[in-house]
């Protein structure tokens, strides 16, 4: 069996207060997402996300479901995102050849019985991200290139923030359940992410840091506002964030993330910022 996963339980903000960098980073932390000829996956109680990655090399990768699913195909009940952050290369959804450059997203609907990562034609490396949540109804499937997505440029250099958030899979640009996945990249000289930071009661979140080189890191800011702590993160590892935590980075280059959310509700904009001058 090549399809491996692993539980991650819901925390109380009080409780990660008190948390030493071990703990911090057992809990928010996935760091080895991403193996040779493995699906690999984290179950969060975070809305019930799960969090996974796929790098088919030498054999096309099944998407088997989870024993904890307790369903005998992975999305009897759940919808898909996959994001390719790697080579071009395709999934079969029941038995459709789909065709994925890199940051290409596809949108997989709940009744999906087969779904299947293949290894790119020329031998370059494959890495499928995606996020699945619980869902009430199908949904077609969906493939959103780059030029669909929604694009919003924030920032600036001057900030230090100057990045292009790539909204993929969101209401305006497909219909899903609950699920919304988007790539943001940051400019040239430009390292911090997702500031002035926010919170979202509604929705817990999930980051996927990439396309940073092998000895560079970034500081994810974590933690209820006025209670921060950071976690460091390397190239393709994920944080899971809580509703009630900031998620924000700062590089030590510039670099690229994907971002996923499940919860309450479908609005992007649905969100309590917070001034860099009231973070503690
Ligand atoms: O750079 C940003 O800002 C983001 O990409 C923010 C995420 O999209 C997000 O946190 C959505 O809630
Ligand atoms: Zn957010």
């Amino acid at each position: 069996m090549s399809t491996s996963y692993s539980i991650r339980h819901a925390i109380h903000p009080n409780d990660s207060k008190t948390y030493d960098t071990a703990k911090l980073r057992e809990a928010f932390l996935i760091e080895d997402l991403f193996q040779k000829d493995a699906v690999q996956g984290v179950y969060t109680m975070y809305d019930r996300l799960i969090v996974g990655g796929a790098q088919p090399a030498n054999k096309p990768l099944p998407l088997e479901s989870f024993p904890t699913l307790r369903s005998e195909n992975f999305l009897d009940r759940r919808e898909l995102g996959i994001i390719n952050i790697g080579a071009e290369s395709t999934v079969t959804v029941d038995g459709e050849v789909i065709t994925l450059a890199n940051k290409e997203a596809l949108y997989v609907g709940m009744g999906t019985k087969e779904v299947i990562f293949h290894p790119a034609a020329n031998g370059a490396d494959t890495f499928f991200y995606f996020n699945s949540a619980p869902a009430h109804r199908n949904y077609p499937t969906k493939k959103v290139a780059l030029d669909q997505a929604e694009t919003v440029e924030m920032g600036s250099l001057e900030n230090s923030n100057h990045r292009i958030i790539r909204k993929l899979l969101i209401n305006s640009v497909v219909e899903t359940c609950q699920l919304q996945m988007g790539l943001t990249e940051l400019q040239q000289g430009s390292v911090w992410n997702t500031m002035p930071a926010h919170t979202h009661d509604r929705r817990m979140e999930a980051y996927l840091y990439f396309n940073l080189p092998e000895d560079q890191v970034v500081s994810h800011f974590m933690g209820e506002p006025q209670e921060t702590r950071h976690l460091f993160v390397k190239n393709r590892q994920a944080v899971i964030s809580p509703p009630w935590s900031i998620h924000s980075g700062a590089g030590t280059y510039n670099y690229a993330f994907i971002w996923g959310m499940a919860g309450e509700n479908l609005d992007y904009n649905d969100m309590d910022k917070v001034q860099p001058t009231d973070l503690k």
